[in-house]
């Protein structure tokens, strides 16, 4: 007899689709049914994860906006301010460049610590100005994301099994991009799915022949506790 192991799971590139978008239903089911913490580690604002394990009726454990905010259920612990990286996004402006995400910007209304910016803006000038304030950008993939250096997915990860109380050594992450790399420094086993970026494929323990959430449900599959 064998436990479920506790799992961390990035959710864009690593839940979605074969097709790339949107989430794939079939892993709502053995998320539901997993008997150990699962937390969604993601570089999305604060709202959209806990959205997510509400609506999958998971336990909300969560790294979001890519380690600036980790909540355990119980209490929002932060550990980066949102003000230098919008001093970042004012002088983008300034000097003539747009977040890309139209006037409401849903991507940004919510986001507590970090500032995220559209891929078909111009990247190297927003590169510059977050150097100059001392931050750097991600790219997810998804979009160029303006962080503090101090922050980390693997950081909130680790505050957040240490707030749990499950083994860091003993969970499972998979991701696909640059900023699980710290997740998967972290944890005691990990695994890019197939679409995965260089940096995530280098930084894991395994590459998976298959991508997006058929990479995930393969390792769900492997790994989960048996009875036998
Ligand atoms: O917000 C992004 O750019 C990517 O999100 P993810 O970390 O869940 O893949
Ligand atoms: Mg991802």
């Amino acid at each position: 007899m064998t436990a479920d192991p506790p799992l961390v799971l990035d959710i864009d590139g690593t839940l979605t689709r074969p097709e790339g978008w949107g989430i794939d239903p079939r892993i709502f089911d053995p998320l539901l049914q997993w008997d150990a913490p699962v937390v969604v580690a993601t570089g999305k604002a604060f709202p959209y994860p806990v959205a997510l394990c509400h609506f999958a009726a998971l336990p909300e454990l969560v790294v979001a906006e890519n380690g600036g905010v980790v909540y355990t259920g119980e209490s929002v612990h932060y550990t980066a301010d949102r003000a230098a990286a919008q001093a970042v996004a004012e002088a983008y402006r300034d000097a003539g460049y747009d977040l890309g995400w139209g006037p409401e910007d849903t991507v940004n209304r919510w986001r507590e610590t970090e500032v995220a910016v559209n891929r078909e803006q111009p990247e190297g000038p927003l590169r510059e100005l977050a150097a100059e304030h001392g931050l750097e950008v991600l790219d997810t993939g998804y979009a160029y994301h303006v962080v503090s250096p101090e922050t980390s997915k693997g950081r909130g990860v680790a505050r957040l099994a240490e707030h749990v109380g499950f083994g860091l050594e003993d969970a499972v992450a998979v991701g696909d991009s640059e900023n699980d790399v710290s997740t998967f420094g972290a944890v005691g086993r990990s695994f890019a799915v197939a679409n995965a970026d260089d940096a995530a494929k280098a930084a894991a323990d395994e590459v998976l022949e298959t991508g997006h959430a058929d990479g995930t449900l393969s390792v769900l599959e492997r790994i989960r506790g048996r009875s036998e």
